[in-house]
């Protein structure tokens, strides 16, 4: 479990954010409908939600929709992020899929990932995820 370098508020909208975001998940093939929410470092929280495919690989993630979402509403060239959550309706342990890691060093490699673990939430950072991520 590492230090949360977000605020007890911050932390505690970002959860609610991405538990919102559940509620619009499209997830009818695994029924496994997950939300998360973007806080970027001009501090606003976009949320986003897994949307699957009857071509089951073209679903995307919770966590790559809510960093679009975060791109096309920030309205600048590039964004950083903060921190990200998620969380699912199952209540399963559940940290952001390998593709999913990739994409949150893109555009924060100090993020903080606040993710339901075995026992609640659970604080880690992307370099603790994904070490040695891939930069250009
Ligand atoms: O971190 C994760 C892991 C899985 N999923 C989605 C993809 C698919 O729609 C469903 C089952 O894998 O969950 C996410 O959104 N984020
Ligand atoms: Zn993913």
């Amino acid at each position: 479990m590492n230090q949360s370098i977000l605020t007890e508020v911050e932390k505690q909208q970002l959860i609610e954010t991405a538990t919102q975001a559940l509620d619009k998940s499209y997830a009818p093939y695994s029924k496994f409908r997950v939300g998360a929410a973007v806080l970027t470092s001009t501090g606003k929280i976009f949320p986003g939600c897994n949307v699957e495919n009857a071509s089951y690989g073209l679903s995307m993630c919770a966590e790559r929709n809510a960093i679009a979402n975060a791109i096309i509403g920030s309205g600048k060239d590039t964004i950083k992020i903060k921190a990200i959550a998620v969380t699912n309706s199952q209540k399963v342990s559940c940290s952001p899929c390998g593709a999913c890691r990739q994409v949150i060093w893109e555009f924060g490699t100090d993020a903080e990932v606040i993710f339901l673990g075995n026992n609640g939430w659970q604080n880690s950072t992307i370099r603790d995820l994904l070490p040695a991520g891939f930069s250009l």
